[in-house]
C-alpha cells in the first residue's frame, strides 16, 4: 500500500554520485555538462550516479570510460572529499575520488567538451555550486606546515628560514605566535611573508580575521576555534584561504558554515602538546572526515609517515609542527 502519510512527501531522496578528479602532468580533466540537463552548461568532473549493486570505485571508473574514453581502475582511486549539497531541486552526495598519472588519450564520448586545466585556472562561478571544496581540496597541498608557538620574533624568523630550507620544506606555512600582541604579531608576519615567498612557500597569518588585511603577503588566515565561534559568516574575503581549527562534529559544522577553505581537525593521536587528551582515534577521525564538506587536515600526535593513513581516511593530508619544525 502506498504510503500517503503527509511527511512521505518531504523525504527527497540523495542522489549518489561518483566524482573523479583525474590529474595527468600537474592538470585536471574537466569536461563541460550538456545545457538541458540538471546544471546544464556549466563545467564539470567526469562521473555519474553510482548504479545499485556498484561500489563507487566501479561507478567511478565506468562513468570515465563511458564519457572519456580513460581506463582508470578502482586501485588507482584515492578518497578526496565527499559533499552533501541541496540544490532546491534535487539533494546530491558527491562522492569525489582522486587518480593521479592518469594515462590515454581523453575524448568527449557523449558529445560533451572536455580539457585538461590547470588547478589554479579553476574558478568557482565556472562549477555546480558543490563542487567548491572540490576545486579547493585540489588546490590544496597535502601538508600544513604550523611553526612552533613563536615568542620572540628575531629566533622565530630564523629557525622559519632554516626549517623551510629542510628537506621537509612544505609549501603552505601557518605562523602561530599566540604570546605576540597585535603589532609584533603583524611586524612578524610581513618578513615572514617575504621568507616564505623566498622559499617558494606560502603564509597563512593566525588568529583574529583583521590581521589578513594588514598583511598583504598573506595568502590566507587561520582561526583558532575561540575567533571561529565569534563568527556567522566568512570573515575574510574569497581570495584569502579560510583555514578553521575543529576538534568535534559540531566544530566542523560551524566552519562549514563560515565557508572554511579548510579546517585541522584533531588531535587524532595522543601528543605530548596536549597531555591526558586521548585522540580522536583513527576510526573517528575517518567517520568526521566523511561528513565533512570541507577538506581536512588530520593534526596532533602525526608523523609524515601518517599522511598515506590520513589520506586513506578521506583527509586532505596532514598538519603539524613537529614533522617540519625542531
Ligand atoms: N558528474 C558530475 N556531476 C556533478 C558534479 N557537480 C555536481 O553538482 N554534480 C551533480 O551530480 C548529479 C550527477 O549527475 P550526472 O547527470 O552526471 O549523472 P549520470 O551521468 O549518472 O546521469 P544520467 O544517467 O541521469 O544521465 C547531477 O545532479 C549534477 O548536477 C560534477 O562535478 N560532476
Amino acid at each position: 500500500m502506498p504510503n500517503t502519510a503527509p511527511e512521505a512527501a518531504l523525504i527527497v531522496k540523495t542522489v549518489h554520485v561518483a566524482v573523479g578528479v583525474l590529474l595527468r602532468a600537474g592538470r585536471v580533466l574537466i569536461a563541460r555538462r550538456p545545457e538541458g540537463v540538471h546544471q546544464g552548461g556549466l563545467l564539470e568532473f567526469p562521473g555519474g550516479k553510482v548504479e545499485p549493486g556498484e561500489t563507487v570505485q566501479q561507478a567511478l571508473c565506468r562513468e570515465v570510460a563511458e564519457e572519456t574514453g580513460l581506463t582508470v581502475t578502482p586501485e588507482q582511486l584515492q578518497p578526496l572529499i565527499n559533499i552533501r549539497h541541496d540544490y532546491g531541486d534535487k539533494r546530491v552526495l558527491l562522492d569525489a575520488w582522486i587518480a593521479r598519472d592518469v594515462q590515454g588519450e581523453a575524448e568527449g564520448r557523449e558529445g560533451q567538451s572536455i580539457q585538461w586545466l590547470a588547478p589554479e585556472a579553476l574558478r568557482d562561478e565556472d562549477f555546480p555550486a558543490a563542487n567548491r571544496p572540490i576545486i579547493r581540496a585540489l588546490r590544496l597541498p597535502d601538508q600544513l606546515a604550523i611553526t612552533g608557538d613563536i615568542r620572540d620574533p628575531e629566533a622565530g624568523l630564523q629557525k622559519l628560514h632554516l626549517a623551510l630550507s629542510g628537506a621537509a620544506s612544505p609549501p603552505l606555512v601557518v605562523l602561530r605566535a599566540p604570546a605576540l600582541e597585535s603589532p609584533p604579531y603583524v611586524a612578524l608576519a610581513l618578513e615572514a611573508a617575504r621568507v616564505c615567498d623566498r622559499a617558494g612557500a606560502a603564509l597563512v597569518v593566525h588568529g583574529e580575521p583583521g590581521v589578513f588585511d594588514r598583511v598583504p603577503g598573506a595568502c590566507g588566515v587561520h582561526l583558532p576555534w575561540h575567533q571561529a565561534e565569534r563568527y556567522t559568516e566568512r570573515p575574510v574575503p574569497d581570495r584569502a584561504w579560510l583555514g578553521v581549527s575543529c576538534h568535534n562534529e559540531p566544530q566542523l559544522r560551524h566552519a562549514e558554515k563560515l565557508g572554511a577553505d579548510y579546517v585541522t581537525l584533531g588531535n587524532v593521536l595522543p601528543t605530548p602538546s596536549h597531555p591526558g587528551r586521548e585522540g580522536l582515534g583513527w576510526a573517528r577521525f575517518g567517520e568526521l572526515v566523511a561528513h565533512a564538506a570541507v577538506p581536512v587536515y588530520g593534526l596532533g600526535g602525526l608523523a609524515l609517515a601518517h599522511r598515506p593513513k590520513a589520506q586513506a581516511e578521506g583527509a586532505q593530508g596532514i598538519a603539524g609542527i613537529s614533522f617540519w619544525w625542531s
